[in-house]
């Protein structure tokens, strides 16, 4: 087979496009080059990015035997410490993982419903009437109270209130794809004082750690105050020989899941904000849907509505807040669209060019729930959360998550968009992001009362 033809500008030329101009890039370069090229870009090893099902699938589907992942998240150790989950590879991964997924998974996630729809109706009653207010940040005040709900069991109190700014101004260090440039070049990466790039990063990380340790102690000294949340479950686990995980090891998974599970779903639902009201047509499917359901104090159903799902899918496949999964590193010989690759070859499913193929999704750059309802996709083709064995822990959190915020806000309040200029795909780190953080106008409260019987009479 011959092989496959892929851009070749310098690596330098390759690295600023990949930061600045991801979207763009990776459209030229599989207009030009097909499902399958490489890419170099300065300072990575090389790496072929994937954009065909059939492709994808023969990655994600093999033995996980197959490829280490860990080593080539390597540079967000900086960010996430050398014992986070994306970092480790073999056994270790698998015994980890194994840990912390029951807290996301099955009835477990179920039981969060409740909480989110309390801290929306929460961060929504500070919004003011006829005021403008950035979806983004309302969505980060909203997923972050989340997740430390989850993770910590924290609602309140001193160590809860401190956090929260730390890690916000942390990943805000690494917001715009200038500050994010200094996670893909680690030569960048050096303290040079209190007011140098990595030196504010670093500053940052040191005093999220102590207020971890200090949890972690008042639990040790205190087990009474331990719940039923993740850092509890990570405490009492032992392994095979009784040992349990370091103080490193749990504030490492700690932080992974706070930077993880926050961000990442803020922005999914910054963009579904953006969707719903650049699109008449689909707030008011939505609103009939919403409106028209008996049961909106049970959290669970309205996670089921049809045409709500649709919207949050549609969503994640038209902005996937993760343009490629994890990439791959094959351990031995592999074959993929009957090409070999060689050990140490980096394979990259890439879900922003899957999720925008013709063949699958007709008019992929037209915002269409629709699509959903009358088609199902595969994991191959519809991959927001990654697949195999590092899907992402938090997809049914994070879906869950999407879904009751909007059903929340949606049917309590009337939005609009506060200008219709276009939202423009942004990096922020390893997010793309809408450039204005979607700015939003709260133009009144909606009486649910009325519209119900306003549904009825239609
Ligand atoms: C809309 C929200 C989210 C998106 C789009 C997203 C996307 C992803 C993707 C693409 C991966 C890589 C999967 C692969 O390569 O196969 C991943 C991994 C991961 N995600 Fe998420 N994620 C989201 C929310 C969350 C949440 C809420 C949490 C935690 C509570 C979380 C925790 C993780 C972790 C720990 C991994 C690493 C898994 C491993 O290495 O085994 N994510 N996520």
């Amino acid at each position: 087979m011959k092989p496959f033809k892929s851009p070749q500008s310098l690596p330098l030329v390759q690295l600023i496009n990949w930061i600045f101009r991801p979207l763009d890039f990776l459209e030229e370069c599989a207009s030009k080059y097909g499902d399958m090229f490489n890419l170099r870009l300065m300072g990575l090893p090389p790496f072929t990015v994937v954009s065909n099902p059939q492709g994808i699938e023969e990655i994600l589907s093999v033995d996980a035997q197959k490829f280490d992942v860990g080593r080539t998240n390597n540079l967000a150790g900086s960010l996430l410490g050398d014992n986070s989950l994306v970092l480790l590879d073999g056994v270790t991964h698998r015994r980890q993982r194994k840990l912390m997924m029951p807290p996301f998974h099955g009835e477990k996630v179920k039981s969060y419903a409740q909480t989110i729809c309390q801290i929306t109706q929460q961060v929504a009653h500070r919004w003011q009437e006829k005021q403008t207010f950035v979806a983004q940040k309302a969505m980060q005040d909203i997923t972050f109270e989340t997740i430390l709900h989850v993770v910590f069991g924290l609602s309140e109190g001193e160590r809860y209130q401190q956090i929260k700014p730390s890690l916000i101004e942390l990943l805000d260090l690494t917001g715009s794809p200038l500050k994010a440039s200094v996670i893909f070049l680690p030569f960048l990466q050096q303290d040079l004082g209190e007011w140098s790039p990595w030196g504010k990063v670093v500053r940052r990380k040191c005093k999220i750690y102590e207020l971890m340790q200090a949890e972690i102690d008042e639990r040790r000294a205190s087990p009474e105050l331990s719940g039923n949340d993740v850092l509890t479950l990570m405490m009492s686990a032992r392994d095979e020989a009784g040992e349990g995980l370091s103080d490193i090891e749990l504030k490492d998974q700690m932080m992974t899941l706070l930077v993880a599970g926050h961000e990442t779903t803020a922005t999914a639902l910054s963009w579904a904000f953006y969707w719903i009201h650049k699109i008449p047509e689909v707030k008011q499917k939505l609103l009939a849907e919403l409106d028209g359901f008996a049961d909106l104090d049970d959290p669970l159903a309205i996670a089921r509505l049809p045409y709500l799902t649709a919207v949050c899918n549609e969503t994640l496949r038209i902005n996937p807040v993760v343009i490629t999964a994890f990439m791959r590193l094959a351990k031995s010989p592999i074959e993929v669209m009957g090409y070999q690759f060689a050990p140490g070859t980096i394979l990259t499913p890439t879900t922003y060019l899957t999720h925008y193929r013709e063949d699958i999704y007709p008019e992929p750059k037209k915002f269409r729930p629709e699509r959903f309802l009358e088609r199902q996709y595969s994991p191959y083709e519809f991959l927001p959360f990654g697949g195999g064995n590092r899907r992402c822990i938090g997809y049914a959190l994070a879906l869950l998550e999407m879904k009751l915020v909007l059903a929340t806000v949606l049917t309590r309040y009337d939005l609009t968009l506060a200008s219709d200029r276009p939202v423009v795909p942004t990096r922020r780190g390893a997010t793309i992001a809408p450039n204005n953080g979607v700015p939003l106008i709260l133009q009144g409260k909606r009486d649910r009362k009325i519209q119900e019987q306003l549904s009825t009479i239609q």
